[in-house]
């Protein structure tokens, strides 16, 4: 094993020498637990440490996540010191809501693919589907729709899906049927990193054990047969696949919200932004204004009112988390305000 395994191409390397003096290496993190840290380097895999960053720099807050690329300094008594971050293609994050802010946690960096699975051994939930491609394009990633279990399908399910999901190719797959794993393979190109977002049960796993070809996470039957739960399992997070591009399985992706999405909406519902633009109106609240394109297409059919519908709910969604960032923003000038505000009256020459 060696870094080319880990993710490595031409392109990291240059962003790698942008930063790199004074580093002795360049390394791939594949795990972070707290302030232990485990990276790959030229010999693959190495043991996790205890690790510490050199002076901070700007712009590296010392928060690394699984996927992101650093220089390593080795000090014979600290062991590996990060001395520097290799600027990030994409990143995943979670946000959620603490103390009416909102904050995000990073949970994975340098996402090439994400792929979305959809089993088909339940509904396909369209709210759940096109929150998460627009937020995966906004990521810096690239959504993938891999359906799963199609063995318990009953069919047309891929042209619903596709409806969900404008411009995102999907591939179908049964990882118990071995359906679908070699057209799934293919679409990973050697050097990119790709990870499998879903809820609990969709067949992640299974799919990953497939595409290595080995059994390398453990699946839900065997977890339910020793009875000891995912908490006792070590999953490994970056997993190197036989041709060339690397998987990621982080916890948290697994229970990742709603990520942060600003552009990526027009992605994935440019047929409705499209219709908006025909609306007489150019401020139309396609309610019950005269010469609304969308309220015509929902009528003729051309358009449901369930996909309206999310479209609605994942601009309030957005609209919501934007009003928070603002929020935020003024907090932090208005405190700004103040410091500058009591700097200058103690500068202030004191009459008497
Ligand atoms: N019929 C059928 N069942 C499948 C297929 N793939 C997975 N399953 C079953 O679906 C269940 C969940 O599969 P996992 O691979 O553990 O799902 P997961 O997404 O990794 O779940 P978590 O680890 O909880 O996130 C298991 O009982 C699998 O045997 C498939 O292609 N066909
Ligand atoms: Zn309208």
């Amino acid at each position: 094993m060696s870094l080319i395994d880990y993710g490595w191409t031409p392109d990291v390397q240059s962003r790698f020498i942008r930063i790199s003096s004074g580093a002795d290496r360049l390394a791939r993190v594949t795990r972070v637990d707290r302030s232990r840290l485990q990276v790959a380097g030229d010999t693959g895999l190495e043991p996790a440490t205890q690790y510490s960053v050199a002076g901070r720099r700007a712009g590296f807050d010392a928060a690394l996540a699984t996927g992101d690329w650093v220089a390593l300094c080795d000090d014979p008594d600290e062991g590996p010191v990060v001395v520097g971050l290799v600027e990030r293609t994409s990143v995943l994050e979670r946000r959620r809501a603490l103390d009416g802010l909102t904050e995000s946690q990073l949970i994975a960096a340098n996402v090439d693919v994400v792929a979305i699975v959809v089993p088909l051994d339940r509904p396909i939930s369209d709210n759940g589907v096109e929150r998460v491609i627009a937020t995966v394009w906004d990521s810096g990633a690239v959504p993938l729709i891999v359906l799963s279990k199609t063995d318990l399908g009953s069919g047309g399910e891929q042209a619903a899906i596709a409806r969900v999901a404008a411009g995102v190719d999907i591939v179908p797959t049964s990882a118990h049927a071995r359906e679908g794993i070699a057209e799934l393979r293919a679409r990973l190109q050697p050097g990119q990193t790709a990870v499998f977002f879903g809820q609990s049960g969709v067949g992640k796993s299974s799919l990953i054990n497939a595409l290595v070809g080995a059994e390398v996470q453990p699946t839900k039957d065997v977890r339910e047969a020793d009875h000891r739960g995912r908490h006792t399992t070590t999953a490994r997070e970056l997993i190197p696949l036989p041709g060339g591009a690397v998987l990621m399985d982080t916890p948290g992706i697994r229970s990742l919200g709603l990520w942060d999405a600003g552009d990526g909406i027009a992605g994935s519902f440019a047929d409705i932004e499209d219709l908006a633009r025909r609306c007489r109106f150019t401020d139309c609240a396609h309610d019950s204004e005269p010469g609304c394109a969308v309220r015509q297409a929902i009528e003729h059919g051309g358009l449901t009112e369930r996909r309206y519908q999310s479209y609605r709910k994942l601009q309030r969604e957005l609209d919501y988390l934007n009003d928070r960032k603002d929020e935020r923003a003024r907090r932090q000038k208005a405190r700004e305000f103040q410091k500058l505000a009591k700097a200058a009256n103690a500068d202030k020459p004191r009459k008497r």
